[in-house]
């Protein structure tokens, strides 16, 4: 058992229902876990779907936190905040009310395929480089390369503009005790 807290950052997605609402209620489930306490959350953006079959885009964003328990209690975490919204996903990258990945915990890799670390497709992602760096401009994906390297290389990379996003200006996600900012 751990004793010091890791700090871990999770990346949530939604392209079904309510899906801000949806991304709202994973967040405070997420930080209300055992051991789990909350740094930070990043914008949100709306982003293009990435692989699977055509399908709505979704809305992504990053959490932070400091997890004092195993990596694998906060997988198990992820997933019972997806099945708390009822994941329904009948095709690989298909839609889903609710994805949550474990991007990184601290500095850990690990090729398990329960839960590999970093996660094995988040260097090609920018909805999760983008947010990701949004928190934090000195990220590192653990085994890689700076955050804002992979993400320049993502960006130059994507000639057919299936990774664009948009940042969601009138969206924001909160963190518990936070408040409403007004204007
Ligand atoms: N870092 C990780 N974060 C979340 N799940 C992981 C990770 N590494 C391995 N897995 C495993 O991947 C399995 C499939 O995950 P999931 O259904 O969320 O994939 P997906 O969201 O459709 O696609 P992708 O893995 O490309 O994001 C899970 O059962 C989980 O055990
Ligand atoms: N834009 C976007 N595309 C995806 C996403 C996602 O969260 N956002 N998740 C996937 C599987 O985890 C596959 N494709």
């Amino acid at each position: 058992m751990r004793s010091e807290a890791t700090r871990a950052v999770l990346s949530l997605g939604s392209n079904l229902g309510d899906r801000i609402a949806t991304l709202q209620g994973a967040v405070d489930l997420l930080v209300a876990g055992a051991g789990v306490t909350p740094v930070a959350v990043s914008p949100v953006y709306e982003t293009a779907p990435v692989g699977g079959p055509e399908q709505g885009s979704f809305l992504n964003a990053v959490l932070v936190v400091d997890a004092e328990g195993e990596p694998k209690e906060l997988l198990e975490l992820a997933q019972s905040a997806e099945r708390a919204f009822e994941r329904v996903r009948e095709v690989r990258w298909g839609p889903r009310t609710l994805d949550v990945d474990v991007i990184a915990f601290g500095g850990l890799t690990d090729d398990d395929p329960e839960l590999t670390l970093p996660h094995p497709r988040a260097h090609l992602r920018a909805f999760v480089l983008r947010p990701w760096l949004d928190t934090d401009p000195a990220a590192v994906l653990p085994g890689r390369a700076p955050v804002a390297v992979l993400l320049a290389g993502v960006e130059e990379a994507d000639t057919g503009g299936e990774q664009r996003l948009r940042r969601r200006e009138d969206l924001r996600l909160r963190l518990p005790g936070e408040a409403e900012r007004v204007g």
